[in-house]
């Protein structure tokens, strides 16, 4: 249920008033209600039902007692807001307020540090206007309320993510609009009524970052990971007839697309590795491609493959419809959901005819460098945000988790814990707006030059961030940050998914390497110590 629907449904209504001492009356099982937040549960018929059993039910601390505390240890306030268990509801204890209220759909959380502090109340930014909040606020009330059931569905029975919702959000203008600023957006409906004049990499940075909070990774990848990365080398490179037929039915979520670059043979050594070869015809009408590539987002239901080649020239890349025939693809399971689609491509003599080269043939590094900044930055929008949406959830958990009497944030060892991870993603957060600032700024050759190391160490640093959260998140959430669904299935997920951040788009390693040695080009060579 969307936040908007719970407010509505928690609107104050009309309750029987019913006096505590009433209540207390009713504590013995086949006869049993209890209170939570001043609502009374008539937990009868239920309690045979209730996932925790019917004993702690009968529990003299909870039967026909105030049991707000003991619930809110052990769940999630999502599961009061099910008509299931609102309809438990008899009545309210008089004189009793309800105070536990979620907030209204596309509000920021008050919970400290849940929110980057351009969203906080009493701060201020010098990189968020007006547009950038309203965008904010307007995305944040759809993910809510209309991708978020879609992700959590899809991200649990591993089908595709539906291509309804895809097309939606090809006719409101996301689709478009993550793939970044450009001439795409020109005359195009965007969605929050966003000219495209304003639209800069802070909205796209806000649309990545709002998306993630969905708390499921695989559909992340699932819902167009394969158009952020497969399409802008057609949109750069393509020539004119490919991206006539190629890009618009993308972005409207009528046609799929992924980047294949990966092989089982080669990860990041794309220029070594590769075996993937396309063979050109004698009159140079078509190539040939015979070859495999692994672990490709989306590959399963892409209808095109944006392909890293080796050719007699040396190095291309192809745009491969599947439609040529002699393409195969097979589901790889990886420890996210196979809503994303991940798959083992095999091209079988696949006759691709010549007009699907992007660029030049033997001069396919560029085509594939020119998407690495940006795939890179909308990862680390991605990872910095779920990370902080982790913290905050230690934060909440160990507000209202009781241990030794007390919540376990009176533990100064907890409170050193949280610390440290508030302070990573506070730090994370303003590196990103920084570097998302600077790519406003730059053109692409400046980027290239002077921005891809720092992306590159930004993304490096980022997931050792989100590793960092994820293996403290589990410490302070305990059995539950192991368990799927629940008070810990969010931290659960992120554990299990957040590695895909550091392993696609480059390895930690050999972003870090990039970012020294792209620093060093521009050494100084009259400055010594
Ligand atoms: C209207 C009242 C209640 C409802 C609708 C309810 C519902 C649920 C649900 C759906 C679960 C499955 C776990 C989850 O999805 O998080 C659960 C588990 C559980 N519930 Fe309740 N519950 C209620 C009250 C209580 C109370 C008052 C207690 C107090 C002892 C309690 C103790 C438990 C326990 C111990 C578990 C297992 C927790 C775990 O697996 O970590 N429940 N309950």
């Amino acid at each position: 249920m969307s936040q908007q629907q719970q407010s509505a449904q928690n609107k104050p209504v009309e309750r029987k008033q019913i006096e505590a001492s009433e209540v207390e009356k009713h504590n013995k099982k086949g006869d049993l209600w209890i209170v939570i937040d001043s609502l009374i549960y008539d937990v009868s018929k239920f309690a045979a039902l209730h996932p925790g059993g019917e004993t702690v039910l009968c529990d003299p601390e909870v039967a026909g007692q105030d049991a707000t505390e003991v619930f809110f240890g052990l769940h999630k306030h999502e599961i009061l807001m099910k008509p299931q268990y609102k309809r438990l509801i008899i009545g309210q204890v008089s004189g009793e307020e309800e105070q536990i209220v979620p907030p209204p759909a596309g509000s920021p959380s008050k919970v400290p540090y849940a929110e980057p502090t351009w969203l906080t109340e009493k701060f201020h930014s010098p990189y968020f206007q007006d547009h950038h909040r309203h965008l904010q606020r307007e995305i944040r009330k759809y993910v809510d309320e209309r991708v978020r059931e879609v992700a959590q569905r899809c991200e649990a029975n591993g089908k595709r993510p539906d291509v309804d919702l895809i097309q939606e959000m090809g006719k409101n203008g996301l689709n478009a609009m993550r793939m970044g600023p450009g001439d795409h957006l020109k005359g195009r409906k965007l969605f929050a009524d966003i000219k495209p004049e304003q639209f800069d990499y802070f909205c796209e940075m806000i649309i990545t970052q709002e998306l993630v909070r969905m708390g499921a990774r695989g559909f992340g990848d699932g819902l167009q990971g394969g158009m952020v990365i497969g399409l802008p080398p057609v949109m750069k490179f393509g020539n004119a007839e490919t991206q006539k037929e190629i890009i618009e039915p993308v972005l409207a979520g009528e046609k799929f697309i992924c980047l294949a670059i990966t092989e089982a043979f080669a990860g990041s050594d794309i220029v070594g590795g590769l075996k993937t070869f396309a063979k050109k015809s004698e009159d140079g009408s078509h190539y040939i491609v015979n070859g495999t590539k692994k672990w490709i987002t989306n590959g399963v239901f892409a209808d095109y493959f944006t392909t890293a080649v080796k050719t007699d020239e040396g190095f291309a890349v192809l745009c491969i419809p599947r439609s040529v025939g002699g393409v195969e693809t097979k589901q790889i399971k990886t420890s996210y959901s196979t809503t994303a689609g991940t798959a083992y491509v095999m091209f079988d003599d696949c006759k691709v005819p010549a007009k699907y080269l992007l660029g030049e043939d033997g001069a396919g590094i560029p085509v594939i460098l020119s998407n690495f900044n940006h795939e890179r930055w909308v990862m680390c929008c991605s990872t910095i945000r779920s990370a902080r949406a982790i913290t905050a959830q230690c934060m909440m958990w160990s507000h209202q988790r009781k241990a030794f009497g007390k919540p376990i944030i009176s533990q100064p060892v907890v409170r050193q814990t949280l610390a440290s991870l508030i302070s990573q993603c506070e730090a994370a957060q303003a590196w990103l707006e920084n570097v998302t600032h600077q790519m406003n700024k730059m053109d692409y050759y400046e980027v290239a030059t002077h921005l891809a190391g720092q992306i590159a160490l930004l993304k490096s640093w980022s997931t050792r961030v989100s590793h960092d959260v994820a293996d403290h998140a589990v410490n302070i959430l305990g059995g539950r940050g192991l368990t799927k669904g629940g008070m810990g299935g969010f931290v659960e997920e992120f554990h299990r998914t957040y590695k895909f951040d550091a392993v696609l788009g480059g390895s930690e390693e050999i972003l870090a390497d990039l970012g020294v040695r792209q620093a060093l080009r521009n050494y100084p060579v009259n400055e010594k110590l």
